[in-house]
């Protein structure tokens, strides 16, 4: 930053400052006058680590890097114009400015420094009123880009809970949620029965009609349990093509029937090759389990798993306990 005289000396006036518009109380502008105005090259740092300072940008430009630190593709750079300021903040509450600010062409700053801003607060009419406004739109700003983070997280979290072919939730998801799921049926006394699945002969499949046929047919499935179940439950695809139903307030009575219907609806669905043409009907065996006094959650999954079993050793094409 290279000094080139004051403000009263310079081409500029009071009305190129936005903070000051629609001033020209006479006071204001005698005390402007003195202030400093600094040259700073393109690509030039504006930074005065230990001091709290306004800089208002006569000519060219500066953005302005918040100090949090922020994913790549959550830029935080502002621009500021000629006519706006940066560094109110740090003036009103006497703070050096951890932004990091660069000049984005040559520019010219005029420096006010932090005790004089407050002088101005207490004589100008203007000040307070403009740096009120101006500290009110940077909140909704600021609240803003929180609001924005915050969908954009939740966004992310969601991804990373879901199966990516399927749609279906993924085995983190499960891992997060069987604890709390089963947890909340016994304290609340209430029943819960997984329902495990998988496809019969699935290599095979994939062997004869290709692994994309094998996508195709994993999705059809996906669908048609998602389509099967209630709101309230929940279809993970566990690995593979093996997939987990977790039905809330179900009691094994009821698993039988939706593992049914579920085994029914699959050995009806019809899966398209690429080029839509039919493919030959895909299968399914489920394992059913329902929570039991003293049973843990990983114990139902094994005890799920177990009755799948028992429903290839049946033959496949069927439900097992
Ligand atoms: N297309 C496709 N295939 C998958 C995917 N995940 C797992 N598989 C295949 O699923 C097949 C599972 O084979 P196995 O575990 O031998 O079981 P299976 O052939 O279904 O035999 P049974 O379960 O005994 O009826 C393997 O060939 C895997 O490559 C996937 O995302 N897409």
């Amino acid at each position: 930053m290279e000094p080139i005289g004051t403000f009263g000396a310079s081409r500029y006036t009071i009305r190129d400052l936005q903070l000051f518009s629609e001033s020209n109380e006479p006071g204001v502008v005698a005390a402007l006058a003195g202030c400093e105005v600094v040259r700073v090259a393109k690509g030039g740092l504006v930074s005065d680590p230990f001091l709290a300072r306004l800089y208002i940008v006569l000519s060219g430009a500066l953005a302005v890097e918040s100090d949090v630190p922020v994913g790549i593709h959550d830029s935080t750079v502002t621009m500021i114009h000629p006519g706006e300021s940066v560094g109110e903040q740090s003036v009103l509450d006497e703070a050096p400015n951890l932004s990091r600010i660069t000049a984005t062409d040559d520019s010219e700053l005029l420096i006010i420094e932090h005790k004089l801003v407050w002088q101005l607060i207490e004589e100008s009419s203007v000040l307070p009123r403009n740096l009120l406004r101006l500290l009110s739109f940077r909140v909704r700003a600021a609240n803003a880009l929180l609001r924005r983070r915050q969908k954009l997280g939740e966004f992310y979290r969601q991804l990373s809970l879901n199966d990516p072919l399927t749609g279906l939730y993924n085995r983190a998801w499960l891992n997060e949620m069987l604890t709390k799921l089963v947890g909340r049926a016994r304290q609340d006394g209430r029943a819960l029965s997984l329902v495990m699945i998988d496809l019969d002969h699935f290599k095979k499949f994939n062997d004869t009609h290709g692994h994309a046929a094998g996508d195709s047919a994993l999705c059809a499935a996906a669908n048609v349990i998602r389509n099967a179940l209630r709101p309230t439950d929940y279809a993970v695809r566990y690995g593979g093509e093996e997939m987990m139903v977790v039905l809330p307030e179900t009691t094994n009575k009821i698993a039988i029937s939706v593992a049914d219907r579920l085994c029914k609806r699959i050995r009806e669905t019809v899966v398209f090759d690429d080029m839509r043409l039919p493919l030959p009907h895909i299968t399914g065996s489920f394992g059913i389990a329902s929570l039991e006094p003293g049973l843990s959650d990983d114990a139902l999954v094994e005890a799920a798993d177990a009755a799948l079993y028992r429903a290839k050793e049946a033959g496949r094409d069927t439900i097992s306990l």
